[in-house]
């Protein structure tokens, strides 16, 4: 039995390995399990050895019909995960440009029916195939960026009819897709005018919720947990439900005002991963890590609101609170595909080492979208998701940003991406 496919003479390889039951944190998100002169042999999709070139070549996975690609010279690490997107929509928001220069909140935005709600009326005004093709396009930047896994959030529908119509096109872009897509409902995202936020909140519960989870259409909930949009009481009942139809849940939590409770909620309510956190407190991020919550962060999102805030990754960190990375690709907050752009920002404003960043981009990603046991590490019998990057060793790739480092995406065993 040979491999098919071989990446061999890596300068270094990163294999994140001995984190597929638990997530890592504290210094444990430094360990990122280095080879030196690495390799990997993939056969079926799957990886049947990792090791150094030598002990892989003398498992005897190497036959003749095994393709062979060298990673001389470049670092070869898992394929990134990107926990965090809310990338299925039509349109786009540039014109809010403008406003945010002067200084206009995002929150504000949104209250005189721009932001969120803006893209909700142009998902709703295009067709089927128009938002599959946007969205395509930006998984596939996204690809060539190095991401082979990714969460996609509904939250551009706001009716039950909208919502199910945007997780069934996450469904089929996922089978579609080259990249594998984990659907996360949020149709807790913001209120529509003509509601109450209680109002709101009843109609998912009753109605949203009940529809959702009957056809299986979202492995996740998530909320907006914010004052003005989602309060902590609303978000509880909703997450309530969810919890009781069988979904996992996640939070967007204390984003933009001053500790408000999102994450003392994300920690009571023991959910899988608590998003954004600039504003928690120090009991809040005690609770995650007590509660083993995963911290999502999503520093292009801090980056782009322009209001030099940043979460407190370190503390974090310190705490034990395992620490994810994510894009949060949205047309507002966020309008950016790049994991390795997050990588820099992560490196340069929350203070993680590129080893901590890499780990929170790779094998903690993959436990905050409960894919661990498929993704996230190069180990036996995970998924063949491969990155070489086109970099000498790892500090190169938060150091040379807004360029891609990414040489070949391997999805699966196959090359799917190549400069
Ligand atoms: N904060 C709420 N939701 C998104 C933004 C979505 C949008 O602006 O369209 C976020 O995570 O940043
Ligand atoms: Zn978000």
């Amino acid at each position: 039995m040979y491999a098919d496919l071989l990446i061999h003479s890596a300068q270094m390889m990163a294999t994140l390995k001995g984190f597929s039951t638990g997530p890592a944190c504290g210094n444990a998100m430094s360990e990122i399990g280095l080879i030196e002169d690495g390799a990997v042999a993939i056969r079926e999709g799957m990886i049947v050895a990792v090791g150094t070139t030598a002990e892989v070549q003398a498992g005897g996975w190497v036959g003749p019909e095994t393709r062979q690609i060298s990673a001389r010279n470049r670092v070869v690490t898992p394929g990134f995960v990107d926990p965090h997107t809310h990338v299925l929509y039509a349109g786009s928001r540039e014109n809010e440009l403008s406003l945010k220069i002067k200084g206009v909140p995002y929150l504000e935005i949104l209250k005189q029916g721009g932001g969120i709600l803006s893209t909700v009326r142009s998902t709703k005004q295009a067709t089927d195939e128009e938002i599959k093709a946007q969205t395509g396009r930006r998984l596939q930047t996204m690809l060539s960026l190095g991401t082979t896994t990714v969460e996609v959030k509904s939250g551009y529908g706001l009716t039950t009819e909208e919502e199910i119509r945007s997780l069934r096109l996450i469904k089929e872009l996922g089978s579609e897709q080259v990249l594998d897509l984990v659907p996360t409902f949020m149709g807790a995202h913001a209120v529509p005018p003509g509601y109450s936020e209680e109002e709101f909140t009843n109609y998912i519960i009753e109605d949203m919720l009940p529809k959702i989870a009957a056809e299986g259409l979202a492995e996740f909930c998530d909320v907006f947990c914010e004052p003005g949009v989602f309060s902590v009481r609303s978000s509880e009942r909703i997450l309530a439900k969810a919890r009781q139809l069988n979904l996992k849940l996640k939070i967007h939590a204390d984003e933009l005002a001053a500790s408000a409770g999102g994450t003392e909620l994300a920690a009571k309510m023991g959910v899988i991963s608590a998003e954004h956190l600039l504003q928690a407190s120090d009991e809040g991020i005690s609770g995650l890590a007590k509660q083993g919550v995963i911290a999502v962060l999503l520093p292009a999102t801090s980056f782009n609101l322009a209001k030099n805030s940043y979460a407190r990754a370190r503390t974090m960190i310190g705490a034990g609170v395992p620490v994810a990375l994510a894009t949060d690709s949205n047309p507002g907050s966020s309008p950016t595909e790049s994991m390795p752009l997050v990588i820099t920002l992560a490196c340069l404003y929350l203070r993680l080492s590129p080893e901590e960043a890499l780990t929170a981009a790779t094998i903690n990603a993959a436990h905050a979208i409960g894919r661990a046991d498929q993704v996230g590490s190069l180990e036996v019998g995970k998924q063949g998701d491969v990155l070489i990057l086109d970099i000498p060793n790892l500090n190169y790739l938060p150091y040379h940003f807004g360029s891609n480092p990414v040489g070949v995406v391997i999805k699966r065993g196959k090359v799917v991406w190549e400069f």
